[in-house]
């Protein structure tokens, strides 16, 4: 599990440390440095063009500059900071604020100040970090097409949130330092990050609420089947989707559930048939009031609004078990929220940013952690809220950002997929909030695995997800 950390944290875990004398900026800027000169094929006569602003983050570009400048680099600044008032000291003769030690060691060391990026081999964004606020209020030159090394954070992108509001620079790399922030793994933010490489810079940072599983996280939540389980211990998972219209979600929703780890799965709905003919090994019904006895149902994907679909989630929430709410089944609860009253039992609904407005009252905005935790503490549920990267949150403010997800699953149904793998998690005893992060993981995963093979559609992420359910039970 890798943590992710506010700049509060960050600012709270470097204050004594700076105030001990300890060079926190000589250790980031070496970390730049020694990625930067990693990406060139030879340091010594590479053109590297440093983006400076105002603050630290220009100097720790500068002091890195001045280190590749010392092993032969030609590295020239731009000094894009904020201008000082006409006749003011400090470095007046380039008239922007600037770091003035790492100015000054750029220099010393070889480094030229220009005024246009001119050919470089590489770009390095020192412009703002975590000290940004607002959109970025400078002018972007144009720059030729050569890879960007982003200072601690790509700028533009808030450090704790990933929102970005205005322009940002787009990193192919990002040197980070100390610690992961929210602005790199979620949001808008996470498309400009390029490849994340934190630098430890010697911070001691808290434990944190906020954190990104791997693949040991999930082995170690994932069910295994025991020597004396049979079907019925393995758990029974319901599953209550599809309607005349959209029988296939039905189909979707219950594939996902077959690669999960329950034994046995009932459906109720509509697309019976269509559920029988495709999953001979589900025992279907029409209402989930024949349905018989489960562990957990999931409930909604393609369900339809209708007066039988609101008896089918009404049945399915009385019978007190755990449950996974999604699609229709979260409109349903977002016009009728008195249907979850008095409900104890664990409860996880995954909305899109639709379906998160219809349940809050308002859409998720920039901060998509801040969002997913108001809706879990309202809700008292777990909240798995749909994006590029899917955010998890409980309702004491535990949340996990998902890492495995791709553009490939911006593809109808494979919502459904999610949900019924989900629902066979909380089946087969996963508590709520790591049933949900082992069933984004994995269906993000298999999401991957799938567009290996060109267009993907729902049905290809089903079928590649007991390939990966199989990495997740032989790893480690
Ligand atoms: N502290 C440490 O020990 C360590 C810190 N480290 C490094 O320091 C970084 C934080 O440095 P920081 O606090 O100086 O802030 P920083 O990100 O450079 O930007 C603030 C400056 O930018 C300006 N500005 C603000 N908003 C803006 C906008 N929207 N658009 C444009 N400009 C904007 C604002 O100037 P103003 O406009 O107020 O004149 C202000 O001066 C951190 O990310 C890491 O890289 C590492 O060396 C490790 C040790
Ligand atoms: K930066």
């Amino acid at each position: 599990m890798r943590g992710v950390w506010g700049v509060a944290e960050v600012r709270a875990a470097e204050a004594p440390l700076l105030a001990a004398g300890v060079p926190l900026m000589a250790r980031a800027a070496a970390g730049l440095a020694r990625r930067c000169a990693g990406m060139l094929p030879r340091v010594y006569g590479a053109r590297v063009l440093l983006l400076v602003g105002s603050g630290d983050n220009g100097g720790d570009a500068l002091f890195a500059g001045a280190l590749l400048a010392r092993r032969g680099a030609q590295v020239s600044a731009l000094l894009l900071g904020s201008p000082l008032p006409t006749g003011a000291g400090g470095a007046g003769v380039v008239g922007v604020r600037v770091h003035e030690a790492g100015l000054a060691a750029f220099r010393a060391a070889g480094g030229r100040v220009v005024t246009s990026p001119g050919r470089p081999d590489l770009v390095v964004d020192g412009i703002v970090g975590i000290g940004a606020s607002g959109p970025l209020r400078v002018e972007l030159p144009e720059l030729p097409d050569v890879p960007v090394v982003a200072v601690d954070l790509p700028s533009g992108v808030d450090a704790d949130t990933g929102h970005v509001p205005g322009r940002a620079l787009r990193a192919d790399v990002t040197v980070t330092f100390g610690g992961l922030k929210p602005g790199l793994v979620v949001g808008e933010g996470a498309r400009y990050v390029g490849q994340v490489e934190v630098v430890d810079i010697g911070l001691t940072l808290p434990p944190t609420d906020l954190n990104i599983a791997d693949m040991a996280d999930i082995c170690a939540h994932w069910p295994r089947s025991r020597s004396y389980d049979d079907k019925y211990t393995r758990g029974v998972v319901g599953v209550a989707a599809g309607s005349r219209r959209y029988p296939g979600a039905g189909v979707l929703a219950v594939a996902g559930a077959s690669a999960g780890p329950t034994g046995y799965i009932r459906y109720a709905g509509a697309g019976a048939h269509a559920v029988r003919d495709r999953h001979p090994h589900v025992v279907v019904t029409d209402r989930v009031s024949d349905a018989g006895r489960v562990q957990a149902w999931v409930v909604g994907p393609g369900l339809s609004l209708d007066s039988p679909a609101q008896a089918d989630l009404r049945t399915a929430i009385a019978e007190r078990v755990p449950m996974c709410l999604d699609a229709d089944a979260l409109t349903l609860v977002s016009t009728h929220p008195d249907w979850l009253a008095g409900r104890e039992e664990p409860l996880v609904l995954t909305p899109h940013d639709g379906e998160y407005e219809r349940l809050a009252g308002a859409p998720p905005g920039p901060d998509r952690v801040a969002a997913a935790r108001g809706l879990a503490k309202a809700m008292d549920a777990t909240v798995l809220l749909k994006g590029p990267r899917t955010v998890i949150a409980a309702p004491d403010g535990t949340a996990f950002v998902n890492p495995t997800g791709t553009r490939a699953l911006a593809t109808a149904g494979t919502g459904d997929v999610l949900a019924g793998l989900l629902g066979s998690l909380l089946a087969g005893g996963v508590e709520p909030t790591w049933a949900a992060v082992c069933a984004a993981y994995v269906h993000g995963l298999a999401g991957q695995h799938a567009a290996r093979g060109g267009p993907v559609t729902a049905s290809d992420v089903a079928g590649a997800l007991r390939e990966v359910v199989a990495e997740v039970l032989s790893y480690g």
